[in-house]
């Protein structure tokens, strides 16, 4: 027993030997192996402020505006992927913009093989959109502008000449107050559709989705004075569409588009169809030109039997001087741009402004005040009667500079070096201006992030002039918003009615403040989630009613 227990104590000494042994050699190899992760880490960063001083030395040769640390080739997308993540691309444009916040009004990005400029002060934008709108107002070659724009031919991705002319025809033939005159029946139309909608939910007790009821005003609106009221009688036609279709089209095509891919931000990755965009975009332009090509046909055969145009459509169909004739894939190109550019931007400012005034019950009592003196409680809202209606205006105002729905401008790009202030700017820069920005800079607005209609009530003439770049939710100038004024009209139109006809509030259980103003990412910024309220009609039944 003896002599077992000598032998066992002899193995255990023997094995802490060797453990003792083989940690003091663990020791050893850590302590080498610290050694060189500090040698590593001290050449790395040696490295990074060699590479920043050169950085830093070549932007102040240059004179390019001041940006982010840039890595050989890479130049600032690690930290762009680190801090955002490769796989939510919808994140990159709000990274990009805090960028901006923190390297003042003008920021100079450079990924990979592309030059990016953000632009995130009224000033700033002042100077790009008039001084140099000349210059600035270009867009970069995409996959967007490829697929959905039919060869860069509609009215967002065209360049030059073409650009101009399209232009021009949304100012005098499509978006005007002319068009506005003969077409202005069909939003009153569904405006009062609307209201017998939202009464009968009301009825029966149950919450308005906003965002679902506003959305299809916009569109019906939107559609009918586009494509004719008539539109969907292509149902009844070989193809089979249904109003479905186009809804189906719409959602998926600005989800597409809102996405930012690693391709857009370096054209040298190119090839590699991040997310598969590519593909969907391909398969988004067939679906869209199969659908768009019934229309224009129906439409040519209606404008063969009777030659007055009764949409806008038509319009674009019968231009007869051989110069500003367009081409089809044009003409579905400005189709596509009114839709998709037309229908959320649009409805999305509806829903925030509901939002806000259901988190802001006395601006709402204010604005039903002012409609019950202005309107009375004898019948609906009439157009005459909005442009009376100040405060109201003013809350449209307010909602616009607090949530512009476009936060970020499409990339405008300048074709030959210019200078900004007194920055040089490569030439094939893409230029994007931060409208959400400059909308909240504190710099520009008391208390920028509080809803307060009354900033915008007796302002001097002057200091609308002084506004106009304080806050830009149409954007400005030759790439500025060519539908700014039909969205107003419909913006208006539509909030006149919801307000006037409903008292409203949060649904059973919920307060104002529990109503939250969480964004959803992409190109149009909506509410997170999607707006329930409770509605309490306030005008008498028969108003509610819609004549067949
Ligand atoms: C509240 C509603 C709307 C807002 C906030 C809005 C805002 C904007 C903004 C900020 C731009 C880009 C400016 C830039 O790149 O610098 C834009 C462009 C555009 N918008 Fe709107 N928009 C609205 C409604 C509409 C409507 C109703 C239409 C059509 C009827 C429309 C058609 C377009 C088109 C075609 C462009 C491209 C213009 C070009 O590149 O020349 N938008 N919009």
């Amino acid at each position: 027993m003896a002599h077992l227990h000598t032998r066992l104590s002899e193995e255990a000494e023997a094995w802490i030997a060797t453990g003792v042994d083989s940690f003091s050699r663990w020791q050893e190899y850590a302590a080498g192996f610290g050694r060189a992760t500090y040698i590593v880490a001290a050449l790395g960063f040696f490295a990074v402020v060699i590479l920043e001083l050169h950085n830093s030395r070549k932007r102040r040769l240059s004179k390019l505006p001041p940006g982010p640390f840039q890595w050989p080739y890479l130049g600032s997308l690690p930290n762009l992927l680190l801090t955002v993540g490769v796989t939510s691309s919808f994140r990159l444009r709000e990274k990009v913009s805090e960028l901006g916040r923190n390297h003042g009004p003008l920021m100079f990005l450079q990924i990979a093989d592309t030059q990016i400029l953000i632009v995130s002060s009224g000033t700033a934008a002042k100077e790009v959109l008039i001084a140099r709108d000349e210059e600035f107002n270009f867009r970069p070659q995409c996959a967007v502008g490829k697929y959905l724009g039919f060869g860069s031919s509609d009215i967002a991705f065209a360049e030059g000449r073409h650009h101009w002319y399209l232009r021009k025809l949304c100012d005098t033939r499509l978006f005007s107050a002319d068009s506005f005159v003969s077409y202005g029946h069909i939003p009153r139309a569904e405006a009062l559709k609307m209201l017998h909608s939202v009464w009968e939910a009301s009825k029966k007790g149950n919450g308005i989705s906003v965002r679902e009821t506003v959305t299809a005003f916009v569109r019906n609106s939107l559609c009918g004075m586009l494509l004719g009221s008539a539109h969907l009688d292509i149902e009844n036609v070989s193809l089979q569409f249904t109003e479905k279709t186009l809804i189906t089209l719409l959602d998926e095509t600005i989800c597409v588009v809102g996405e930012i891919t690693l391709s857009d931000l370096a054209p040298g990755l190119k090839r590699v169809d991040f997310h598969g965009r590519t593909r969907k975009l391909k398969e988004l332009h067939e679906r869209w030109e199969k659908y768009l090509r019934v229309i224009l046909e129906d439409r040519s055969h209606r404008l063969e039997k009777s030659a007055k145009p009764e949409a806008l459509v038509d319009v674009l169909l019968s231009l007869d001087d051989a110069d500003m004739k367009l081409s089809n894939e044009a003409i579905m190109g400005v189709l596509l741009d009114t839709l998709v550019g037309g229908v959320y931007s649009t409805s999305a400012t509806i829903e925030w402004a509901l939002a806000e005034l259901v988190r802001h019950p006395g601006v709402l009592e204010k604005v039903q005040l002012e409609m019950s003196e202005v309107v009375g409680p004898y019948h609906i809202v009439e157009d005459a009667e909005i442009s009376q209606l100040p405060y109201f205006q003013a809350t449209v105002k307010e909602t616009l500079r607090l949530h512009p729905v476009v936060p970020m401008s499409l990339p405008h790009m300048n074709k030959v070096a210019t200078s900004i202030s007194r920055y040089q700017i490569p030439a094939n820069t893409s230029v994007v201006i931060d409208y959400k920005a400059i909308a909240r800079d504190p710099a520009a607005w008391h208390k920028p992030l509080r809803f307060d209609p009354s900033r915008f009530l007796h302002t001097s003439a002057a200091s609308q002039i002084d506004n106009i770049f304080k806050f830009l939710p149409f954007g400005y100038g030759r790439r500025g918003c060519p539908g700014a004024n039909f969205a107003a009209v419909l913006l208006q139109l539509a909030l006149a009615h919801l307000i006037q006809a409903f008292d409203w509030a949060p649904t059973k259980g919920q307060l104002p403040h529990d109503i939250d103003v969480k964004e959803s990412p992409g190109l149009v910024c909506f509410r997170f989630s999607p707006l329930v309220l409770s509605s309490t009609p306030r005008l008498a039944n028969s108003l509610y009613q819609v004549s067949p």
